[in-house]
């Protein structure tokens, strides 16, 4: 199986599992800087990335939409000044599927070559 950084989405079917109990460790381990929050009972991979600026944020913003648009699963994006918050979880199952794990590796892949960054 590839490296999350290296995989691709699958369709977001309602009927997919969320991740196990027992997946969830193997995988949250890939992305060591993501934290887990639980909001209305939805569980959801949080992120919050630095930048020097609004405009270096709203860049990254952006970035991140174009991965978002090339797999059909998107995030939630709180874009202010000098910070973007990303969230991703998978709104058919109502929480996290192996899928946000890709976006998070995928997310932290684009930040590494995102300008401005703090
Ligand atoms: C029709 C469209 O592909 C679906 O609604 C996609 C769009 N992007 C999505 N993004 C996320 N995070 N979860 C979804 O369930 C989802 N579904």
């Amino acid at each position: 199986m590839n490296a999350l950084n290296q995989a691709h989405c699958e369709a977001c079917r309602a009927d997919a599992p969320q991740v196990s109990d027992e997946e969830l460790p193997i995988l949250i381990k890939q992305i060591p800087d993501w934290n887990i929050e639980v909001r209305d009972g939805i569980m959801q991979l949080e992120k919050v990335f630095l930048f020097k600026n609004f405009k270096f944020a709203l860049a990254f913003t952006n970035a991140v939409g174009e991965i978002a648009e090339a797999e059909g699963h998107h995030p939630g994006l709180l874009t202010e000044w000098g910070s973007v918050t990303v969230t991703w979880w998978s709104h058919s199952i109502k929480g996290l599927h192996r899928n946000d794990f890709i976006m998070a590796a995928r997310t932290d892949e684009v930040a590494k070559t995102a300008e401005g960054r703090k």
